[in-house]
This record gives C-alpha cells, sequence and structure tokens, in this order.
C-alpha cells in the first residue's frame, strides 16, 4: 500500500518539524527553549538541544534533520566585535556553519536572544544579531522579526530595519513578560507558516 509509508513519513516529519537549539552560561537560555518548546508542543517541536553538549559534526546533522530551526543564544561578551554569546554557538557559526549552505538553504530560521537591556543597553542581545546574520547568509528563510517597544535598549546587533531579528527576552529585568511573549512569538511563527509543509 502506498499510504502505509506515506502516512508514516509525515508523522516522523511531523514529530521533529521544529528543532529547537540553544546555548547558555547561567540557564536563562535555556529556561526560554523550554517555554518556546511548551509553547509549540511536543508532537511539534523536539525536545530543545544544548548547542555545547554535541559534537561539531552532530549538531550539523541534527540542525538537517529539521524542517524549521528555532536558534537562541545569550550575549556574554560586552562590545566585543563578534563571538558575544559565549557559547558553542561562536566556534560553529563562524567556523562550520558558513559551509553548510546547500543544506541549510532554504530552511524555515527563527531566533531568540536573552540580555539586559538595563546594565548592557548599548549591547543588547547582539548575540542573536550575529547569529541571525549566519543563517541568513546561508539563505535560511528567516521568520520571527519582533517589535522593539516595551524595551530600553540604546543599541543592539539585533536591529533590522525598525524591528528585532527576532524574539529578544531579558530574564534579569523584565521576566514577567518573559513567558507570555514567547506565546506571541510562537503563535507569530505559526501565521508566518514555521509548520507549512
Ligand atoms: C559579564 C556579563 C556580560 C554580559 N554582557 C551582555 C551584553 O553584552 N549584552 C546583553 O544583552 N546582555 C549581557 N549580559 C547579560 C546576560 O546575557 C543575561 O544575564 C542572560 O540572561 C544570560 O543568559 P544565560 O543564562 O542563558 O547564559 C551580560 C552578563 C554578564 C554577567
Amino acid at each position: 500500500w502506498v499510504i502505509a509509508p506515506q502516512a508514516q513519513r509525515s508523522f516522523t516529519r511531523l514529530d521533529a518539524a521544529v528543532g529547537i537549539f540553544y546555548g547558555t552560561c547561567t540557564g536563562s537560555t535555556s529556561e526560554a527553549a523550554d517555554l518556546i518548546h511548551q509553547a509549540f508542543g511536543s508532537g511539534v517541536a523536539a525536545e530543545p538541544i544544548d548547542v555545547d553538549g554535541l559534537t561539531d559534526d552532530a549538531l550539523a546533522a541534527s540542525l538537517k534533520e529539521h524542517d524549521a530551526l528555532i536558534v537562541g543564544a545569550p550575549t556574554w561578551n560586552t562590545g566585543a566585535e563578534s563571538e558575544c554569546s559565549g557559547t558553542g554557538w561562536d566556534k560553529f557559526y563562524y567556523s562550520k556553519l558558513p559551509a553548510m549552505k546547500s543544506e541549510l538553504s532554504g530552511k524555515k530560521v527563527a531566533v531568540f536572544g536573552l540580555g539586559d537591556q538595563s546594565s548592557y543597553s548599548e549591547y543588547f542581545c547582539d548575540a542573536a544579531g550575529e547569529i541571525w546574520d549566519v543563517f541568513n547568509g546561508l539563505d535560511c528563510k528567516m521568520l520571527g522579526a519582533w517589535s522593539q517597544d516595551g524595551y530600553e535598549h540604546e543599541d543592539s546587533k539585533s536591529i533590522r530595519g525598525d524591528k528585532f531579528c527576532g524574539l529578544l527576552l531579558d530574564a534579569v529585568n523584565q521576566e514577567d513578560m518573559t513567558e507570555d511573549r514567547v506565546k506571541q512569538w510562537v503563535a507569530q511563527l505559526i501565521d508566518e507558516g514555521i509548520l507549512a509543509k
């Protein structure tokens, strides 16, 4: 029968339609990844993966498995020109990722970042902007641009046009807003077609 393998294939794809990958130093980005996972539901998004727990080759293979990727990082290196996340992303997105264009081109990707808009106002979530640039450079379909309303930063490498390139969260000053922001953002991603085949 033709139907059986088709059904099986579509179940497999649905099961891992969205992959959530994050780096973290002190856990905030991991918590945000869990909230994003819950908002999608475990049938749609795979368990979030800490990029520091995988070798570069395993991470590269894992990124290819999903129809859509949600990638998140904190920002830790104030004022640095590059590699601002302080996590395994820094090496990976400047070494292995740029060579993955043929494998990742066209994939739907959305970025989220954690930062502190009060103490690091001029560098708010810079690393999210860096990661966005790398995936955008691979011709991925970038989703999830987010309004700057409700934040009090002075500058950020994550600004594209009049918006942030993805969801920026501040667990230091606006932790009470995180859950609602995540729910709204996931609803927006679904509206933008992140689950469309
Ligand atoms: C030494 C230090 C440097 C930081 N630099 C920045 C920064 O440049 N920009 C920013 O938005 N947040 C900065 N932060 C705030 C962290 O990004 C924030 O605490 C975040 O929630 C950490 O995420 P994590 O727990 O996933 O590592 C810095 C924090 C520390 C302690």
